[in-house]
């Protein structure tokens, strides 16, 4: 990061912000990314990247068709792994990984995503040692072009119902893969239509006439040489989507394709060569791509609601309109109270976000080492953090990063501004690797939170409680929440204050569907009656975990001269979530109205406080100008007179005639004038 973010030239509202600033911004950022040496490796990684000539982006790419995008986009992900090993630490994809993609391939994914984001772990976690040895030295040489082929055009949530079988023929030693109706066609794998010529490849195991469940294969699907579909396989691109249309997402069909024995991922089951099968170890140790990609969005979402509120602040603060004191000149948008409200929670949001993605990535890693030494221990608890937090974390970074194009009024609705692009790529995040309202019931039944079997466990005394959930065996105080004012309340006292909430809503869940179990004649059903609550439990323990989580990493933090504003933006945190949080917290009287009263204002001081070192807290995010791809959000804030180029370099006014007007618009004018 450079010394001063202040040049010669920069808009005089956002050069003044940045001198009125009370703390060092490069000690911010120090804190907020894992300490200086990795912000000094990022300044690395950007200066290696900006002098390579192959990762230019000299190419707008808003103003591209689908077809040029897909190929530029696929054009810059080769370039970017052909150089990455002399600039990044391949095996850092938490750290050094997402961030070097991110300068070069910004907001879309590309020919290359699920090769590295899914089909690498997963042939480094699932694969044994023969088919490690095989498959591993070309995917890392990139001789083939692999993707994750999952769902389909029926089934994305209930992988129990895919459609695609892979029957086992012990004569040939091969499995049959087929896709028996249309619902059965693969339907939305990255990186399927035209770019990979292997995937992985979920398919219902039959092997000796017994069904297996789904399970991972690596198959085939193009010619090596002439990258034509294989005899029996039928593949392209599924068309435009909202966001990330670099990539390819494709559909895929079998019909009767054979493929060897040992394309079945063998490490956790087998199907040994007569066919008998060999059960694995934990049932869903194939589901282990999944995890890892729900694990690494968290940092990835958290960078996109980052580099929204970025844009936002730095954008409020040059932007003038409107007077507070009349006739004493326009006032900058981000002394608006409202704006403020708007804004500095997403901050908040975002370091929240962060801290937790650090978090999930420790624990990823420890359960990667556990899995290699064959204990399954952590992982249902990886399943319940990952799913729980990609749920809260992305629809939280969506609904934040819309606040953000709102704020910037007209010009946040331009492509310049970048919010159309950074809003339609992570809002994806919300469906892929499950839909989040599955996710989050997922949290509340099966996973590691287990929440419905915590409860009845914790009833029966039997309760066996992991660190993160240990509090909701703790009684409900019988008093009052002990927030008397902002200035005075701690962080225990807050995260009590979460798990208040989060107990409060999981025992009335788990009460209405042990009712509900009475009401109706199979659980399934109680289940489905009681779902709303039960959605409403996990999110509650989820940001108790993210208040949690905030606090004990902030305590790690002894400057005086950033520990104010990390705890500022934590009570922040904090305090929006109760204030928005109603109910919850208000139940038996745990909050009165007037501590609620004083929860309103205590959000008012914090955003008077916050204010004065807005512009100088995103600068600590440490987004460059290359990453964001955004006028409104330009380090030196200027603003105007580079929306007015941007507009004129865009390709409709390459001539001064349209097409339009010769094709339709004259000719009408033509005819309105003969009729006058
Ligand atoms: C050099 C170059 C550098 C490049 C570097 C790149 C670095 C990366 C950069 C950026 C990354 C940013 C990220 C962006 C990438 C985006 C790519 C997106 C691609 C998208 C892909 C996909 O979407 S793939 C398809 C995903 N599909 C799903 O997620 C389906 C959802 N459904 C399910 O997961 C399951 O069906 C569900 C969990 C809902 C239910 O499963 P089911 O089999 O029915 O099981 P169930 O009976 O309900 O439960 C039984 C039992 O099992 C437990 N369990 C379930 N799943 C798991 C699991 N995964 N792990 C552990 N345990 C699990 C469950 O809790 C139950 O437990 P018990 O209650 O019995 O104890
Ligand atoms: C951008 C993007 C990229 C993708 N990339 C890939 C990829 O690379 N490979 C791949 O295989 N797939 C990929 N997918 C597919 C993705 O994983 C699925 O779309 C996702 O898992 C959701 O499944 P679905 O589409 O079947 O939704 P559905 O399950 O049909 O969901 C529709 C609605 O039904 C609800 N619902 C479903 N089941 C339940 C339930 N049990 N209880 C309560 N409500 C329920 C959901 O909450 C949702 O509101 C991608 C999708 C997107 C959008």
């Amino acid at each position: 990061m450079e010394d001063t973010l202040i040049r010669e030239g920069d808009n005089l509202d956002i050069t003044k912000e940045r001198r009125n600033a009370t703390f060092r911004v490069k000690k911010l950022a120090a804190f907020i990314h894992g300490g200086e040496e990795i912000v000094r490796r990022r300044k690395e990684i950007y200066d290696a990247v900006e002098r390579e000539p192959r990762l230019k982006n000299s190419v707008p790419i808003e103003f591209l068709a689908r077809e040029e995008r897909h190929e530029e986009q696929a054009r810059r992900a080769v370039a970017m792994t052909d150089v990455a090993t002399d600039i990044i630490d391949g095996s850092d994809m938490f750290g050094e990984g997402i961030y070097y993609q991110s300068l070069i391939m910004g907001r879309d994914l590309h020919s290359l995503s699920l090769h590295y984001s899914m089909v690498l772990p997963a042939i480094q976690n699932q694969a044994d040692d023969e088919q490690l040895d095989e498959w591993l030295g070309p995917i890392i040489s990139r001789s083939l072009i692999s993707t994750y082929a999952q769902t389909e055009l029926g089934h994305g949530t209930n992988l129990s119902k895919l459609e695609t079988t892979a029957t086992y023929d012990p004569k040939t030693q091969e499995f049959i893969l087929h896709s028996p109706t249309i619902t059965a066609t693969k339907w939305w794998p990255g990186a399927l239509g035209k770019s990979s010529n292997y995937a992985i490849v979920m398919a219902q195991l039959y092997t000796n006439g017994k069904w297996h469940g789904p399970h991972p294969f690596f198959v085939q699907l193009r010619d090596a040489e002439t990258h034509m579909p294989l005899k029996g396989v039928t593949v392209g691109d599924i068309g435009p989507k909202l966001g990330i249309n670099g990539s390819d997402n494709g559909f895929l069909r079998f019909n009767n394709f054979r493929i060897p024995r040992k394309t079945m991922f063998m490490k956790n089951a087998k199907v040994l060569p007569d066919g008998t099968y060999v059960p694995p170890k934990h049932a869903k140790l194939g589901f282990g791509a999944m995890v890892f990609v729900r694990s690494i969005m968290i940092k990835d979402q958290s960078m996109q609601l980052g580099s929204a509120i970025t844009i936002a602040v730095r954008y409020s603060a040059i932007r003038r309109q409107g007077e507070i004191v009349p006739n004493s000149g326009e006032v900058q948008i981000l002394d608006y109270q409202t704006q403020q409200l708007r804004l500095f929670p997403q901050i908040s949001r975002t370091l929240a976000f962060l801290f937790a993605a650090y978090e999930v990535k420790d624990l990823y890693l420890r359960v990667t080492t556990q899995l290699q030494e064959g204990n399954t221990e952590l992982l249902p608890e990886l399943h319940g953090l990952s799913s729980g937090l990609k749920s809260v974390v992305s629809w939280e970074t969506a609904q934040g990063i819309e606040q953000c194009r709102l704020a910037c009024g007209g010009h946040g609705y331009s492509q310049a501004s970048a919010f159309p692009e950074i809003y339609s790529y992570a809002v994806g995040g919300c469906t892929y690797e499950g839909e989040n309202i599955v996710m989050l019931l997922q949290v509340a039944r099966q996973a590691f939170l287990g929440l419905v079997k915590i409860v009845s466990s914790i009833r029966a005394g039997t309760a066996k409680l992991s660190l993160l959930t240990s509090y909701i065996a703790e009684k409900q105080p019988k008093t009052r929440s002990k927030f008397t004012c902002v200035e005075n309340v701690s962080a225990e006292d807050l995260i009590a204050d979460f798990e208040y909430a989060a107990r409060e809503q999981i025992f009335y869940a788990y009460d209405l569907l042990k009712k509900n179990e009475t009401l109706y004649s199979t659980p399934e059903e109680a289940w489905n009656k009681t779902g709303i609550e039960l959605c409403k439990a996990s999110r509650l323990h989820v940001k108790a975990f993210l208040v949690r989580n905030y606090f004990n990493y902030v305590s790690k933090c002894n400057d005086s001269e950033i520990r104010p504003i990390l705890d500022q933006l934590g009570k922040l945190y904090a305090l929006d979530g109760i204030s928005g949080g109603g109910v919850w917290f208000t139940r038996r009287g745990y909050y009165s109205d007037d501590q609620m009263a004083t929860v309103r204002q205590g959000i008012y001081s914090l955003l008077e406080k916050i204010r004065p070192n807005a512009v100088a807290i995103v600068d600590a995010f440490d987004f460059s100008d290359r990453e964001l791809q955004s006028v409104l959000g330009r380090r030196d804030g200027n603003v105007y007179e580079n929306l007015l180029k941007w507009a004129q370099q865009n390709p409709m006014n390459r001539s001064e005639i349209s097409t339009a007007y010769i094709k339709h618009l004259k000719p009408m004018m033509t005819e309105g004038k003969s009729k006058l």
